[in-house]
Parts: structure tokens; C-alpha cells; sequence
């Protein structure tokens, strides 16, 4: 029998912190070792000859929206799963929203549970939501192990899944508090974007730039003041989603900086697309919030490098193509962005390669700072004891991303066409090595 299922060997493990040679020796699912003074002679059932790649813990993606049960037609856990493989992400939390039935009580959620469980090539977690008249059922998710409740400021546009309105984020936010949990938001102001969006239509106004400008940056700022407001009043810790703006991000800050326990995520989107891409491409780059302007993009990379951003993850909001067509009226179609399979390469392409981001900082934003926040705490680093998540690149190989590189269930993406720099060469997920040469090994 051998010592090791699996060893790693030769590769650069980057670390928050820095970047070191070694070797990584994997038992059931576990890192035993990592051995940076000398090499590892153990034998192993099968040795991985990583020299001239970096070695990194597997993405942790903290929202997308995979959507099934229910709407499996959109997307789906399988082909979801698979495209986070592909993309070197071994774990993610599924937004409670878009699967039905949404995840508002614990029978929902082992529903979902069990898809996950048949489907899911990676780690999965879920998110419980918070809508108006499930508060009683926080409890009951919470024990079920969500990894934290989600709920909306404005229209989610799910039927079966209202925003809060603020009398329900505020008592949802106190419950969500006592039992120790967190609350992710998608922080926009109902009333800002609804009275806009109701004015540019009146006047005929519906351009992509008219739909940007009926969800502004300060719609953000409002509802993000708010939801900060109730969080400190009561003590309930709070985590705002796809910030757009690093004008966003300064209001969190200035928070953090009085003690209140909140962190934000942004998406790479809003660091890789402007409202000129959806100008060009139309429905398949609209998202809630919007895309923002070229300034923006350039001030949210250097929130990024700054450190003031805490996650990022990808909210892969899929939908069929004939949802993402807009002929000519940007308020129609819907808004989300598939994108899941490409986090890291945008994040080495735009960020590494094109703005000077280290890797570590790459690694800590997507594995080291979500495993902390959200308490996971085998995952996110490359260390004995840690579970054995990991994902090779190639950062000297680029390839110019096609339709048919995607493992979605539906192949389109704003991102289709443009050359990355540094490739995932293989993906290991709790030691089982799951992508490689280009193919999902699906065996689960
Ligand atoms: N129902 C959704 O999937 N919404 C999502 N849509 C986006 N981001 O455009 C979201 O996260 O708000
Ligand atoms: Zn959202
Ligand atoms: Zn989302």
C-alpha cells in the first residue's frame, strides 16, 4: 500500500503571504505534508509532476446561482459544478434564490442538499434566504448549516423570492444575530431604481446607458448605509454582495473602521466589463447592480490591490439565451452574468499580468479570506491538516476563451473571445482529482 494517495511535486505553492517551492503529499482527501526544505520520497498511488506551475487552494466562490431544483433548465448543479472545475474553484455557496423551491426553510434546503449531493463534482454549501415571513425558519436553516442568510433590498426579479423590505431586514437581521450567523445583501434601493426605471420608460428612454443610469452608485451607497445602519444597531455581522463601485466599498470601510463587522465582495464583472460591453454585447453583459463606467473599473482594481475588498466571487446568475436577447430595450431581459469558469483567469489576466496584482493577494481574496469569514475552517490554505482543495496553472500557457471551452448549460458568456493569460491545468477536489487535459472527470 502506499504511503500517499497523491503527491504534488516540483510546483510554486502560493500562499496568502508568499510563494514557495515544494512538494504536497495527499492522504484521503487531507494535506499531510508540505514539504518546502527537501523533496518528498514517499511513494503514492499517483505523483503529479507540477514543476514550472503554481500551485493554489481551489476557489472558494461565495455566490453563484446555480438554480436547481427547478430551474435546472437555466443551469443546473452538474454543469454548474463542472464549469467551477473547469475555472479552479473547489467549493461554492449556492444563492437560496432562482432553484424552487428558494431555500426560505430546512425541507428546502435538504432538497437542494441532495441534488447537490448527486450532482455536484465540487464542495457545496448553501446560502438560506431571508424573505419577508420566513423569520421563524432562520433558526431551523441555520441548524440545517447554511453558511449564512441572503437577502434582497430591491426586487430579486424571482416571483417566489421578495426583497426584504425593512422592517423584515431589521427583525431577520436581530434573529440572524442571535444565532450567530451572517447576512449577505444585495444592497440596492428599491425605491431609487424602481422611480428611475419608471421615468426613463415613461420618456422612452432604454438604452443600455438609460438602464445603467436608472441604477446609480448611490442606490448602492443608500442601501448599503441602511442595511450598515440596522447591522449596528443590532450586532448582527454583514457581508454586502457585488459591490460596484469602490465608492461602495468606502462606505464599508468607514464602517469597518468603527467596529462594525462587515465585509464586501465584488464581482469580476464590475472589474472586467464597462457599460460599453454591454453596449456592444447587450443582454448577455446586464446585471444588477450594473456595469459601470471606465474610471470605476480602474478604482475598483485599486480597492482591490488595497486591500479594502474582502471576497470576490463570480455571481454566475445564468439564464437560456432567448432570456439574455435585447433588441432594443435594456429594462427587459434578464440581468445576471455567466461567468463562473472564469474568475481566475480574469483575476490573472486583468489583475496579474495587466495590473501587477500578486498572487497571493489572488489567493487570499478567493480562498483565504472566504474560508475565514464564512468559518470554514479546513479549507482556503495549502497546509498539513487542510483539506486537500487545490488547482494547478500554467501561467506561461494563454488561450483565447471559445463557446464551446464552457462548461455551462448554456455556452455564452460576456468574456467569449478575449485571450487569458494562464491556464487551470488541473483542479483536485478533497484529494480526487476532478479536471485535467481539458476534461471534467465525472465520475460522481
Ligand atoms: N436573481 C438573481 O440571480 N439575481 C442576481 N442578478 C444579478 N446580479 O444581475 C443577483 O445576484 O442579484
Ligand atoms: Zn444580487
Ligand atoms: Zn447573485
Amino acid at each position: 500500500m502506499s504511503a500517499y494517495d497523491l503527491i504534488i511535486k516540483n510546483g510554486t505553492v502560493v500562499t496568502a503571504d508568499s510563494l514557495v517551492q515544494g512538494d504536497i503529499a495527499i492522504k484521503n482527501g487531507k494535506i499531510k505534508q508540505l514539504s518546502t526544505e527537501k523533496p518528498l520520497d514517499s511513494n503514492a498511488d499517483r505523483v503529479i509532476n507540477a514543476k514550472g506551475l503554481h500551485v493554489l487552494p481551489g476557489l472558494i466562490d461565495s455566490h453563484v446561482h446555480f438554480n436547481e431544483p427547478g430551474r435546472t433548465e437555466w443551469e443546473g448543479l452538474e454543469t454548474g459544478s463542472k464549469s467551477l472545475a473547469a475555472g479552479g474553484a473547489t467549493t461554492f455557496f449556492d444563492m437560496p434564490l432562482n432553484s424552487t423551491p428558494p431555500v426560505i426553510d430546512k425541507p428546502n434546503l435538504d432538497i437542494k442538499k441532495a441534488c447537490a449531493n448527486d450532482k455536484s463534482v465540487v464542495n457545496a454549501r448553501f446560502w438560506g434566504g431571508l424573505v419577508p415571513g420566513n423569520i421563524q425558519k432562520l433558526k431551523e436553516l441555520h441548524e440545517g448549516g447554511v453558511i449564512g442568510f441572503k437577502a434582497f433590498m430591491s426586487p430579486s426579479g424571482i416571483k417566489d423570492f421578495n426583497n426584504a423590505d425593512d422592517v423584515t431586514l431589521f427583525k431577520g437581521m436581530k434573529e440572524v444575530a442571535s444565532l450567530g450567523s451572517i447576512l449577505a445583501v444585495h444592497a440596492e434601493s428599491t425605491v431609487i431604481c424602481e422611480q428611475l426605471a419608471e421615468e426613463k420608460q415613461r420618456q422612452g428612454k432604454t438604452s443600455a446607458r438609460d438602464f445603467v443610469e436608472s441604477r446609480p452608485i448611490i442606490s448602492e451607497i443608500e442601501a448599503v448605509q441602511r442595511v450598515i445602519s440596522y447591522a449596528e444597531a443590532t450586532g448582527c455581522k454583514l457581508h454586502i454582495v457585488h459591490a460596484s463601485s469602490r465608492k461602495v466599498v468606502e462606505v464599508i470601510r468607514e464602517a469597518q473602521q468603527r467596529g462594525v463587522d462587515v465585509t464586501v465582495e465584488t464581482c469580476p464583472h464590475y472589474l472586467a466589463l464597462t457599460v460599453n460591453d454591454l453596449e456592444e454585447k447587450g443582454g448577455i453583459a446586464k446585471c444588477m447592480p450594473p456595469l459601470r463606467d471606465e474610471e470605476e473599473v480602474e478604482d475598483l482594481w485599486a480597492a482591490v490591490a488595497n486591500g479594502e475588498i474582502n471576497v470576490i466571487g463570480s455571481d454566475h446568475s445564468p439564464a437560456p439565451a432567448d432570456m439574455k436577447v435585447i433588441t432594443d430595450n435594456y429594462f427587459e431581459g434578464w440581468g445576471g452574468i455567466s461567468g463562473a469558469q472564469s474568475t481566475l483567469n480574469i483575476l490573472l489576466t486583468e489583475g496579474h499580468f495587466k495590473r501587477g496584482l500578486t498572487l497571493e493577494k489572488i489567493v487570499e481574496l478567493t480562498a483565504v479570506n472566504p474560508a475565514k469569514r464564512f468559518g470554514l475552517t479546513t479549507k482556503g490554505v495549502i497546509a498539513a491538516g487542510f483539506d486537500a482543495d487545490i488547482t494547478l496553472v500554467d501561467l506561461t500557457k494563454s488561450f483565447e476563451l471559445k463557446n464551446e471551452d464552457l462548461f455551462y448549460r448554456h455556452q455564452h458568456s460576456p468574456y467569449i473571445g478575449k485571450t487569458y493569460q494562464g491556464k487551470v491545468t488541473t483542479t483536485i477536489v478533497n484529494g480526487e482529482v476532478v479536471f485535467e487535459n481539458d476534461r471534467v472527470n465525472a465520475d460522481k
